[in-house]
This record gives structure tokens, C-alpha cells and sequence, in this order.
């Protein structure tokens, strides 16, 4: 390969911009309709129509009691319940195409929201996104949520776009993963990730049979959010506020874990499953990967680190505080997050992030990470999967200071 000029160019050296990509901003958003955990069982059985089945109420209230949420966010409501009710059936009603009409349109705009927030954050213009990671476990669509979002956002036709559907909850991690390597490896590269999720993908009715009672596991703790996120290497100084360094990445399937969280894309919509051992599995080999992110940093301490956890339930931060001997403080930002708006799938770690450096900040700690300097983020999702992102925390003086 020759430039203009003739002479040979090595692009691979010639596009490596020095330094470690980071999080240059970050923002967030729900939909506004709100659902309190002590009374969705009630809701949920009445809007499905299941009023009869009485014991299974009693044992989702059970489950809801025990979940540790507070409140969640949703797209549907009775009304937009009542509209479709085909969505509200366990398995007898065709309702992708119902599902579909409305997630391909509503997950771009949850995802603008929160990108319009982050993108305000960053201050620069928008011109200067390069890139765009979108990341939705619905709406598969042919061009998908990643151009429609370049479209009403108004971001440059030449946005390189990396569309990821399907991918479920680990994927806070994966988004941080392919930023690292795409902000680090093309020069002045900034790169807009957005993970938006509607439950309205897989949102159903109950089930007697008791091999059925992970769907209203599932009902009693996911919830609607989206995420976003602008990353990149060598920020402009005074210009651009770094708080989080992206310092190595890695993703791991658990042994004997096949089988454990999935789904299944049907007529009726998206089917999952989640076996009853899924928190001890996690807890079991968690350590694994922080002994494999943190030897090159001669980090064994666990308790030295914060934690950025997806919430997958209440019973997986147990098992994970538990075999890692963590103090309960290590779960606060994860376990908050949890509380206010229940497992979002993909952009539930990023939440935290920003819950985390908001309230290092609110505190007047050092760094964004509880006044800490490395932290780890862990996505956990179907497989199970688990995405390891050692992340560098960053002084908040430089933030204080502009702000
Ligand atoms: C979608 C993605 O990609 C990624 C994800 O995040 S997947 C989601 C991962 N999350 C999970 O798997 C949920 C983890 N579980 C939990 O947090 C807790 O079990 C919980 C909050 C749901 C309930 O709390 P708990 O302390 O376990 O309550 P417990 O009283 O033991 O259980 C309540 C009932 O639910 C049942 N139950 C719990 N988990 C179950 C499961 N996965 N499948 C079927 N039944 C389950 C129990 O067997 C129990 O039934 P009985 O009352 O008949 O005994």
C-alpha cells in the first residue's frame, strides 16, 4: 500500500493511536411507566387475565418479595396490554409480528434518549462519531435499530456501524469489549455505544406446569432501559473528561453451564429459559475470571477492587459476594441498581457505571470507581457467558473542575 505522496504506509502502525480507550461519557433512560414489585403480581396476573390461578399468584408474590427490586420501568402498560392481547398468553397466540411492529420502532428511540444524554455530556459535535455499537436482544430488522438511530440522532452517513441483536445480558460487556478495539486501533475514533431492551419481545402470560415457573422468574425481574456511552483513546485535554480507562477485556462460557440461561425466538415471541442453578453456577467460577483479568496487575485482593455486576437476581449477587468474601458496601452501586429498575439485560452494567461515578462524586471521592483505581465489570448472560472488563478508574478533580 502506497499514499499520495508514493511512500510505503503501514496502516496497521499508522492507525493505533497510543493510551487505552475510555468513557467519555455516559447517559441514561427509562420508559416512564412505573411498576412497584409489591404489586406486580397482582398487575400481572390481572392484565394477563390469570386471575384463577390462584397458588401460582401467591408464588410469584413469593419470588417478587424475595427479588430485592423495588420498582421497574416498562414500555407496556394495561392499556397497551389490552390493545394486544395476544401478547398476554403463555404459548397459544401467534404475536411476533405484534411484538416486532412495536419493538423495531420504540427500541431506537429508548436508545436516542439515553444517547442524546450522553451525547451532551461528551460536548463535542456530533460530526465526530465515527463509530456506533447498538446492542438489543429484539427487533431483528433489516437495516436495523443502528441505522435507524444514525438516522434520528442526525450522525454522519459514514458512521461505521456494528449492529449486535440476540446477545442477552452479558452484552454491557461485549459493547465495552469491540469499543476497546475500535477506539484503539483507528485514530481519533469515537465511538457511540447504545444498549437499549423492551421486555415487549418477551413478555407473556403464566404456565402451571412447573418446569414453566422460570417464565415468571424471568416476569418478576427483567425490565425496560437503554444505555449509552461515548468511548475513545487520547482524549483532548480540558476538552473531553475520561472516567473510566478500558484496561483489558476478556469472555469466558462456564463449565457445565450449557442449557443454563437461553432462549428461543417462536411465533409467540421470545421464550427463555433460566435453571434454578444458575447463581451457584456463577458463584463457583467467578473467581476464575478475576484471577485470569488480574494477575497482570498483581491484583489478588478482591475487596482492593469496585464492582460493576449485572444484576442478573438477587440470588446471583449473593452467591458472587458470598464466594468472593466481598464487604456488602462492594454490591452497593450493583444492588441499587437492582432496586430502582430490576435486570435490564444489556444496559443494567452501565447503569451502575453511572451510579457509581455519580455518587463517587456526590461522596468527593478520588476516583469515579467508589475512590478506587481498578474495578471490574462483569456481564453474565445466556450460555452462561460472562464478559470480564478490568476497568482503570480516573481522578474526579479534572470533572469537578470543568463542572
Ligand atoms: C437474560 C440474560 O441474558 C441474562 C440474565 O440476567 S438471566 C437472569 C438470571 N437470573 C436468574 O437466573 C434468577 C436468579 N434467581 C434469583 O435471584 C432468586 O432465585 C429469586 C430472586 C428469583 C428468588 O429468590 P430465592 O431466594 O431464590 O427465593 P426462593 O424462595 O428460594 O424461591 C422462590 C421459588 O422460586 C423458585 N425458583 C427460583 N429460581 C427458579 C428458576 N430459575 N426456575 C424455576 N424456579 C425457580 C424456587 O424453586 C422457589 O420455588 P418453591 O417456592 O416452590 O420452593
Amino acid at each position: 500500500m502506497v499514499n499520495v505522496n508514493g511512500a510505503a504506509v503501514d496502516h496497521q502502525k499508522e492507525n493505533k493511536p497510543v493510551g487505552l480507550a475510555s468513557v467519555l461519557a455516559l447517559g441514561t433512560a427509562n420508559p416512564p411507566n412505573v411498576v412497584y414489585q409489591d404489586t406486580f403480581a397482582d398487575y400481572f396476573f390481572r392484565v394477563t387475565n390469570s386471575e384463577d390461578k390462584v397458588e401460582l399468584k401467591e408464588k410469584l408474590k413469593r419470588v417478587c418479595d424475595k427479588s430485592m427490586i423495588r420498582k421497574r420501568h416498562f414500555f407496556l402498560n394495561e392499556e397497551k396490554l389490552k390493545e394486544h392481547p395476544n401478547l398476554c398468553a403463555f404459548m397459544d397466540h401467534a404475536s411476533l409480528n405484534t411484538r416486532h411492529d412495536i419493538v423495531v420502532e420504540e427500541v431506537p428511540k429508548l436508545g436516542e434518549k439515553a444517547a442524546i444524554k450522553a451525547l451532551e455530556e461528551w460536548g463535542r459535535p456530533r460530526s465526530e462519531i465515527t463509530h456506533i455499537i447498538f446492542c438489543s436482544t429484539g427487533g431483528v430488522d433489516l437495516p436495523g435499530a443502528d441505522y435507524r438511530i444514525i438516522k434520528l440522532l442526525g450522525l454522519s452517513p459514514s458512521t461505521k456501524r456494528v449492529m449486535l441483536y440476540s446477545q442477552g445480558c452479558f452484552a454491557g460487556g461485549t459493547v465495552l469489549r469491540i469499543a476497546k478495539d475500535l477506539a484503539e486501533n483507528n485514530e481519533n475514533a469515537r465511538v457511540l455505544i447504545v444498549c437499549a431492551e423492551l421486555t415487549v419481545i418477551s413478555f407473556r402470560g403464566p404456565d402451571e406446569a412447573k418446569e414453566n415457573f422460570d417464565n415468571l422468574v424471568g416476569q418478576a425481574i427483567f425490565a425496560d432501559g437503554a444505555a449509552a456511552m461515548v468511548v475513545g483513546a487520547k482524549p483532548i485535554p480540558e476538552v473531553e473528561t475520561p472516567y473510566f480507562e478500558i484496561v483489558s477485556t476478556d469472555q469466558y462460557i462456564l463449565p457445565e453451564s450449557e442449557g443454563y440461561i437461553g432462549g428461543h425466538l417462536r411465533e409467540v415471541g421470545l421464550t427463555f429459559y433460566l435453571h434454578n442453578q444458575v447463581p451457584s453456577t456463577v458463584g463457583k467460577n467467578i473467581e476464575k475470571t478475576l484471577i485470569k483479568a488480574f494477575s497482570p496487575l498483581g491484583i489478588t485482593d478482591w475487596n482492593s477492587l469496585f464492582f460493576i455486576t449485572h444484576p442478573g437476581g438477587r440470588a446471583i449477587l449473593d452467591k458472587i459476594e458470598e464466594q468472593l468474601e466481598l464487604k456488602p458496601e462492594k454490591m452497593r452501586a450493583t444492588r441499587h441498581v437492582l432496586s430502582e429498575y430490576g435486570n435490564m439485560s444489556s444496559p443494567s452494567v452501565l447503569f451502575i457505571m453511572d451510579e457509581m461515578r455519580k455518587r463517587s462524586m456526590a461522596d468527593g471521592l478520588r476516583t469515579a470507581g467508589e475512590g478506587l483505581d481498578y474495578g471490574v465489570l462483569h456481564g453474565l448472560g445466556p450460555g452462561i457467558t460472562v464478559e470480564t472488563v478490568v476497568l482503570h478508574a480516573l481522578p474526579l478533580a479534572n470533572f469537578i473542575n470543568q463542572n
